[in-house]
């Protein structure tokens, strides 16, 4: 459901019905959250959709839901279901080639399977920097690595990477702002190898606010995302479905000449103030450095001093 000048509209999707008729696409974390929201409009589209993650009862009961809601749509869903934990490259070999040998094609990627914890920096143990660095990053190059050789490279494809709004930096989350910061370079970087095979590679960078029960349990706070809407210039959350027209639209003959490139799904958080988190009210200003000179009384701007 939608607003339309003040009017509630019962639509799908802003794009055209068939749009994906006959296209194979692979959503990791597509049972829940924002993953959920972009199979649903890839199925609602036409497409055949693989999902993919760690756990299989999150999986099952995903895809029950999705199913029970497409043939609300009366629309018939291709969705399947294949267990795949990112961080392991036999996994994720399995994954495509099994998806390959299933539909005879992939055409799309979205790496949306990911995540992390909120710690400060300096207490985040090895082990813990390490699982959400390959999770999302070391994931993501998996993923990208294995549909390129598996089948991309020689038929062409589409591919779509998770980022967040770690544009300044991530404080409490300085594992999975690395992290994604590579993925931006990342997408950039196949975007320009891949173009001799037709494959796109593209990003979308949600901001912290895309409120879905799971997201927020993650955080063990249901209400986590709400006191972000403060600082949204458009000053309110993001829904699942913003966050999946931009992806259909990255994965569309729409954007053909677009590569490489990220896109901010975040209502101008980026641009305004960043992020959730505050400087404590007692942080002091810092040491100043300041070149001595005979100058500096003469002189207050210093446009005369001298070493
Ligand atoms: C106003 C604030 C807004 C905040 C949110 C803003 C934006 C939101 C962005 C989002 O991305 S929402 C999506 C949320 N969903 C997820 O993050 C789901 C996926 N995440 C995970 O599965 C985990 O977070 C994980 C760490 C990436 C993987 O967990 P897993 O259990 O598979 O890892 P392990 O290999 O078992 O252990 C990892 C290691 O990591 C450390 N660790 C894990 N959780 C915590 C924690 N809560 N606190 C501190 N440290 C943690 C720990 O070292 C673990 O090892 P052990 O020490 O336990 O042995
Ligand atoms: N919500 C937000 O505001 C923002 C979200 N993002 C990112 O968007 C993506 C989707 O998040 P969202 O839907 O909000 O949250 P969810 O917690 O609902 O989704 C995370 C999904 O990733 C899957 N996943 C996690 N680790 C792995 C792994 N190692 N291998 C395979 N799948 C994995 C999970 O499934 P399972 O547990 O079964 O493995 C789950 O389906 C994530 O990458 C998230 O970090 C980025 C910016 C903001």
């Amino acid at each position: 459901m939608s607003l339309h000048h003040g009017k509630p509209l019962c639509v799908s999707s802003i794009f055209r019905p068939g749009l994906y008729d006959g296209q194979v696409a692979i959503v990791t974390g597509g049972a829940t959250g924002i993953g959920k929201g972009i199979t649903k409009e890839l199925l609602f589209l036409g497409c055949t959709v693989v999902i993919a993650s760690r756990k299989a009862d999150r999986l099952a009961d995903g895809a029950e839901e999705i199913r029970n809601w497409l043939q609300n749509t009366g629309r018939q869903a291709s969705l399947h279901v294949l267990q795949c934990n990112v961080r392991k490259e036999d996994e994720v070999k399995n994954l495509i080639s099994t998806t390959v040998r299933m539909f005879g094609k992939l055409d799309f990627l979205v790496n949306n399977g990911g995540g992390q914890f909120l710690s400060s920096t300096a207490d985040i143990r090895l082990k813990g920097w390490n699982a959400v660095v390959e999770t999302n990053l070391t994931g993501t190059f998996l993923l990208c690595r294995e549909a390129y050789n598996q089948w991309m490279k020689d038929h062409g494809g589409v591919i779509v990477n998770m980022a967040m709004d770690m544009w300044k930096g991530y404080p409490f989350m300085g594992h999975s702002g690395a992290a994604r910061a590579g993925v931006v370079n990342l997408t950039k970087t196949l975007g320009v190898e891949w173009a001799q095979s037709n494959v796109r590679v593209n990003a979308v960078a949600p901001g912290s606010s895309i409120a879905s029960p799971t997201a927020a349990a993650n955080y063990g706070n249901a209400n986590i995302f709400d006191a972000a809407a403060v600082n949204i210039p458009l000053k309110r959350t993001g829904t699942v479905e913003e966050v999946s027209s931009a992806v259909c639209f990255l994965l569309s003959p729409g954007a053909a000449f677009i590569t490489g490139e990220t896109i901010r799904i975040d209502g101008g958080q980026s641009f305004y103030i960043t992020p959730n988190f505050r400087l404590s009210e007692d942080s002091k200003p810092s040491d100043v450095y300041r070149w001595q000179s005979q100058f500096d009384s003469d002189h207050p701007t210093g446009t005369k001093s001298k070493l």
